[in-house]
């Protein structure tokens, strides 16, 4: 406790459910928290890396799930040092706009010549969205500051409060399109260029917070990369580095016992019931933390006996499909211009219900570093983000011709609809939540962030550190911190 002469020991065992990066990410702040005498053991019921996964096509790996990595996002860029891991740049070739009848945007390669275009389509509407979406970055940018104080927050919304205070909240509880109609973008600009972005990053419109919607516009930055090898391993490396003990397993329920310790006490206790193959096993842990979404399709875990009871939670997840071809595109699908001059790497869609494809890009597999353009004429692999699985008819309506094709179906991101709340990230005493973190805004990074917030919480809330959690004015108290 602050002040007294003995700090609590620490606790004995504690649970993570989930293996993915947001469970991951806790297990390797827990053990840097709470040292080398604690047990950890993390629950996953299908692979480690959950989200970020690949698939296997003709003996190389590719991106299924999160695959792009925003060259500010620290603890990524972190992990991957202090893993002994390495970074490879992800495909940027040029990027071209299809709504269903022609291309309504088409970017070119040289730079000048883009930003005419720009200019002559939107006016500086690009060059002011850029503006708009690098002050939430920087804002956004404070909690590596915070984290590295070990500061933490009980909420998901008093976290987003301390990093701009009322606007940047205000951000998370209002629509991306309120947010840009009142800045003043025109309909042209936020059809052709903003909602193309949505729907290819979060399968979603422009109702959408305004939060995740700049997060969402980042991925337009240049310099975005991917761990070589594929980013899952960084969740195996930081559970290795952790030396947590991974039990493949689903948590089925948690409920709070009184149990008998060693040292005579009773103490109040979580056990984990949990199915491994056709088995049932429970056990006792002082420190549960849920690191997967809470609802019945993703996780399906049941809270026993609690008084009062732990929130139903009833979060809906997009169902999106990527699938990944090899093959030569029909690009006369897109555009009229000869095959040999077709050289768009991305084709991003708008809003339009007659179009069955989010997007199709350009991908390079989890090995290659190297980033050429592709060719209309030449078989690569393209990666398809779509509602639904496509139909053969489908892919033969977008590939000239195709020799493999595979695919992978996610309930990916949240469906947002502001205003909403975040679920607590304290569920009980000592029982926390990361991934309401997912409802301000989906990514690697945001899960990162959760983990360590989440580790942080659960460190000082067992120490009695209550100075260290929501703290008010951190920017400015923190300002002449060296
Ligand atoms: C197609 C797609 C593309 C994406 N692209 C990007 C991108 O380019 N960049 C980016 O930053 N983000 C991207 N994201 C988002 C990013 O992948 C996620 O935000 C992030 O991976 C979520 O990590 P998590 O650990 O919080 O959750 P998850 O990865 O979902 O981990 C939760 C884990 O818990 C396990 N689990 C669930 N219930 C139980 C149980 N009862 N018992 C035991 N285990 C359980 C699950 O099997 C899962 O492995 C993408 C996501 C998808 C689906
Ligand atoms: C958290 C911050 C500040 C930035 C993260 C930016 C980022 C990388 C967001 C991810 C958005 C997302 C869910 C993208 C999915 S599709 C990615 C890619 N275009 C692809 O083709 O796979």
């Amino acid at each position: 406790f602050p002040g007294s002469a003995e700090p609590r020991a620490p606790p004995e065992n504690i649970a993570i459910i989930g293996a993915g990066i947001g469970g991951t990410s806790a297990a390797y702040y827990l053990r840097q928290k709470f040292g080398n005498d604690v047990r950890i053991d993390v629950f996953e019921k299908g692979e480690v890396g959950g989200r970020l996964a690949t698939v296997t096509m003709q003996g190389q790996e590719y991106e299924s799930g999160g695959s792009v990595i925003h060259p500010l996002n620290l603890h990524m860029k972190r992990f991957v040092k202090d893993l002994g891991l390495s970074a490879v740049q992800s495909p940027s070739g040029l990027v071209g706009v299809y709504n269903g009848e022609t291309l309504v945007y088409e970017e070119n390669s040289w730079f000048i010549i883009n930003m005419i275009k720009l200019i002559w389509h939107y006016g500086f509407q690009s060059l002011r969205m850029h503006m708009w979406v690098e002050d939430i970055l920087d804002k956004f940018m404070r909690i590596y500051r915070y984290q590295s104080h070990d500061y933490a927050f009980s909420s998901v919304e008093k976290l987003l409060h301390s990093l701009g205070g009322d606007d940047y909240l205000g951000l998370f509880n209002r629509s991306l399109l309120e947010t840009l109609q009142k800045a003043g973008f025109s309909e042209k600009f936020l059809d052709e260029i903003i909602t193309p972005v949505m729907r290819i990053n979060y399968g979603q419109t422009m109702n959408i917070n305004g939060f995740v919607g700049a997060v969402s516009m980042s991925c337009t930055d240049p310099g975005l990369w991917a761990v070589k090898g594929g980013n899952k391993l960084v969740c195996s490396r930081l559970l290795q580095a952790s030396k947590s003990n991974l039990i493949s397993g689903s948590v089925m329920s948690i409920e709070e016992k009184t149990r008998t310790k060693q040292t005579g006490n009773p103490t109040k206790v979580y056990e984990a019931v949990y199915q491994t193959g056709s088995e049932t096993h429970s056990d006792f842990y002082d420190i549960v933390l849920v690191a997967t979404p809470l609802n019945r399709k993703m996780s399906n875990i049941t809270f026993l006996n609690f008084d009062p009871p732990i929130e139903e939670f009833h979060q809906y997840y997009e169902p999106l499909v990527t699938t990944l071809i090899k093959g030569q595109l029909n690009s006369t699908v897109f555009t009229s211009r000869a095959l040999d001059e077709f050289d768009l790497g991305t084709i991003l869609t708008t809003d339009n219900p007659d179009l069955f494809i989010n997007s199709i890009g350009f991908v390079s597999s989890v090995e290659e570093n190297n980033n050429p353009q592709p060719k209309a004429d030449r078989a690569h692999v393209w990666k398809i983000f779509s509602a639904g699985p496509l139909t053969k008819e489908q892919i033969l309506k977008l590939f000239v011709s195709y020799d493999y094709a595979v695919k992978r179906s996610w309930l990916a991101y949240p469906h947002y609809t502001p205003p909403e709340k975040c679920p607590s990230i304290i569920l009980h005493d000592r029982l926390y939540y990361l991934n309401g973190m997912e409802v301000a805004a989906s990514a690697m990074e945001m899960s990162a962030v959760a983990g360590y917030n989440a580790a942080l919480l659960a460190y000082h809330r067992w120490n009695g550190h209550t100075h260290m959690i929501d703290q008010e004015e951190l920017y400015e108290k923190l300002k002449t911190e060296l």
